[in-house]
């Protein structure tokens, strides 16, 4: 990729609608050549956060802000919020100027670290911010209970934060960010710190935000979370926007086929690889498909729930220890 900041990034998209034929009302953020300088106390430039970024955040998807530390994801969130001025470039949200500080009634913001009273409860502390969007008491009663139960709050939700792990207390942070039930949701680092269990509750949290027809931008360096929940991505380094596009086309492999299938022998196998050769096509493998880490771990986890004080050791784990001489004690289920 073309690292010159005067190149730019072209969309990758199979329907590839282009970039420029848009609408603006079907744009819910928009960044154009969007740059931003930090400056000394003196006013003497200090780093060059962002370079000409240019994206378009579309209703209803879940984009991801996606680089290694320092890229300027947070800065661009801070842009977008109107809590930072660009040095040059605009961002237009909901059509409006980023500085425009009414757009933030119809916007959610989880910041990386989320400033919590930790003496209040979680239902004190969602009845607090209602408080800020001066909801009404009756409003605030709904939408602090349909809050609580949105993120699974529901058995702790009068004990106070102090007490919260950090999984929970990220929960409290996401219904912070929706009390106003806001259109654009942005969350910086969602799964910080996080267990795997925490992790794909967020994910499956900020899944049911698009169910519900909001738009999400996630700011991640955790890869496997942004392959998992976004749409598309903008991927950053160093400020600059270096790749852009739907999720399914960045990471399809192209000129490898793939088929799943189920049920076959040997014989069907062997017949498969031969067809494949008399077409011209190389075997890469043909093998038993492995399940994710996180696939594994969350299986053994809610087994290990379902029945208590079980062991389970893995078939191919036995077959090592008898390989290697070595036993296992016989407690396992
Ligand atoms: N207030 C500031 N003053 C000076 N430099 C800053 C300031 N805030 C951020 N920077 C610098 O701007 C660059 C981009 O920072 P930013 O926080 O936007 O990156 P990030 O991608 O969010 O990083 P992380 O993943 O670590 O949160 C970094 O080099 C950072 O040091």
């Amino acid at each position: 990729m073309d690292t010159d900041n005067s190149t730019a990034v072209a969309e990758t998209s199979e329907d590839s609608t282009p970039t420029t034929a848009k609408s603006s009302d079907s744009v819910v953020i928009e960044t154009r050549n969007l740059s931003k300088i930090y400056r000394d106390f003196w006013g003497r430039k200090k780093v060059h956060a962002l370079k000409s970024l240019d994206i378009e955040v579309r209703p209803g998807e879940i984009f991801g802000l996606l680089g290694p530390n320092g890229s300027g994801k947070s800065t661009t969130i801070k842009l977008i919020l109107g809590l930072l001025f660009p040095t040059s470039g605009r961002v237009l949200v909901f059509d409006q100027d980023a500085s425009e500080t009414r757009k933030n009634e119809r916007i959610g913001y989880l910041p990386e670290e989320s400033y919590l009273y930790k003496f209040l409860t979680a239902e004190e502390t969602l009845d607090f911010y209602g408080r800020l969007f001066d909801l009404s008491a009756a409003e605030r009663r709904d939408r602090v209970k349909q809050l609580i139960e949105l993120v699974g709050l529901q058995g702790a939700k009068h004990r106070q934060l102090k007490e919260y792990s950090k999984g929970m207390t990220r929960r409290v942070g996401l219904a912070q960010a929706l009390i106003n039930d806001p259109d654009l949701i942005l969350l910086d680092e969602p799964t910080t710190g996080l267990d795997p269990i925490g992790t794909r509750e967020m994910k499956d949290l900020v899944l049911g935000l698009r169910d519900r027809g909001k738009t999400v931008l996630l700011c991640s360096h955790q890869l496997a979370d942004v392959q998992d929940v976004c749409d598309r991505v903008a991927i950053l380094h160093q400020g600059e926007l270096k790749e852009l596009g739907r999720v399914s086309d960045l990471l399809k492999v192209q000129d490898v086929t793939e088929v799943h299938a189920t049920g076959l022998d040997d014989a069907a196998k062997a017949e498969i690889a031969e067809v494949i050769a008399r077409h011209g096509g190389k075997l890469e493998s043909i093998d038993n498909p492995t399940a994710t880490m996180e696939d594994l771990f969350l299986n053994i986890v809610r087994e290990s729930e379902a029945r208590p004080g079980a062991r389970r050791v893995s078939q191919s784990a036995e077959a090592n220890d008898a390989a290697s001489g070595s036993s296992s004690d016989g407690d396992q289920a």
